[in-house]
């Protein structure tokens, strides 16, 4: 993508071809990088990472996951190898002018202390020369996209945000020139967990809208299962041991490193790139909140069902109807054990669990979009684990 391009819409495309909406994918070939001292950081490394897709590097302490990462925009110059971006060797063009075409996120954020939020986004778009209305235009943009209201926010300096502020004004900052590659070296991990995990998701949908070649560097491995396309496990000298999707990465690691680095509750893992099944739903009796108890007692009955699923008049789940309580006159609406939880038919089984967990039902409602389909109960969450790892071990 040209950097030097007036700010455009966000772009969408399909990932996977050899570019995708403008990004381009990466080639390493037969990289290394022997530091002055003598350390071999990264040795003889080919790579790809594919168009629009975000690709994460793991492994441990200084096996060279940084090394690898930044030599992609040259902080790091490769001692030996190319590196192609959408098939152009970059290892000789003008170190300044790649890095404005590669947005950069680090853990500190790295934002101008004593610069607004709104100046520091505005950085490479002033340093291409974009005028001024684009720039401004781009910035509020900007702003939005990553949650931050621009009222509130955009004037403030960088001591005036939260953790997780300014790591969404860093990530603005690093798109602001709408480059079609992302580096990201370890970007949520300065922030709590649970900051940490509405980041993630935040991210993963901008993604989803911007589709940027991203490479992802983190030491922790249920960040990479949740966020990557497909994951590096590296070993020392930027040895590439694996380099999979997640989920077969975890169903199965190519040795004995990799199984020790992804961790013995890898079935564990799983969940959380497992997606619910249709075929695995149970379908009890469904009533509405505004039919007669005794027709719920019939219909529960008539199935030989404990309990039936209870429908609110829009149709979603309102909560369980018990069927020693499917009797007498009056609407199921003041029988009704009210519990309105429930997952979308793309959840994973991890947040279905995890919903499970946090109901007395014992199972989840799965919708798909406004309509119930069933419901997942623990013993076929448990089944469907089950038969994810075996087809992974296969
Ligand atoms: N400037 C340098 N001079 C000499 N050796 C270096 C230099 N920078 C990194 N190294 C060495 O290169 C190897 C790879 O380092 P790198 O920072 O890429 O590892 P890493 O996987 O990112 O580690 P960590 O997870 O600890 O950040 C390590 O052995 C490290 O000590």
């Amino acid at each position: 993508m040209d950097a030097t391009a007036a700010p455009s819409s966000l772009r969408t495309a399909s990932p996977g071809a050899g570019s995708a909406g403008g990004a381009p994918g990466i080639r390493l070939e037969g990289v290394s990088k022997v530091y002055p001292d003598g350390t071999v950081g990264v040795a003889e490394l080919d790579l790809t990472f594919a168009a629009g897709e975000l690709s994460v590097l793991v492994g441990p302490s200084g096996c060279g996951k940084t090394t690898t990462m930044k030599m992609v925009n040259r902080i790091i110059e490769p001692t030996t190898g190319r590196i192609l971006l959408g098939g152009e060797d970059v290892t000789r063009v003008d170190a300044d002018r790649l890095r404005r075409r590669i947005g950069y996120v680090i853990q500190s954020v790295g934002l101008f202390p004593h610069q607004t939020v709104r100046t520091n986004i505005a950085t490479v778009p002033r340093l291409l020369g974009w005028d001024r209305r684009e720039i401004r235009d781009r910035v509020e943009e900007l702003l939005t996209l990553v949650g931050l209201d621009p009222a509130v926010h955009g004037d403030r300096y960088p001591a005036q945000l939260s953790g997780g502020q300014r790591q969404r004004a860093g990530v603005a900052r690093a798109l602001a020139a709408d480059p079609g590659v992302l580096l990201m070296d370890e970007p949520f991990s300065a922030v709590d967990p649970v900051v940490r995990e509405r980041l993630q998701s935040e991210f993963l949908r901008l993604q989803e809208t911007v589709r940027k070649t991203i490479v992802f560097v983190t030491h922790d491995i249920e960040e990479a299962v949740r966020l990557g396309d497909r994951i590096a496990v590296m070993s020392t000298g930027g040895h590439v041991e694996q380099f999979a999707p997640p989920a077969e990465l975890l169903g199965r690691p190519a040795n004995e490193t990799v199984a020790d680095f992804v961790g013995a509750d890898r079935g564990l893992k799983r969940l959380a790139v497992t997606p619910i099944d249709p075929a695995d739903l149970e379908h009890p009796p469904v009533v509405g909140v505004g039919d007669g108890l005794a027709e719920a007692g019939a219909a529960l009955d008539r199935a030989g069902a404990g309990r039936a699923v209870v429908l609110d008049v829009g149709g979603r789940p309102a909560g369980w109807l018990p069927a020693d309580r499917a009797s007498g006159s009056g609407t199921v609406a003041s029988a009704v054990v009210r519990d309105d939880a429930a997952v979308p038919l793309q959840a994973s089984l991890r947040t279905a669990l995890a919903t499970i967990l946090q109901s007395d039902a014992g199972w989840v409602p799965v919708l798909d979009g406004d309509r119930h389909l069933g419901v997942l109960t623990p013993a076929a969450l448990h089944a469907a684990l089950r038969r994810s790892v075996h087809e992974g071990a296969r």
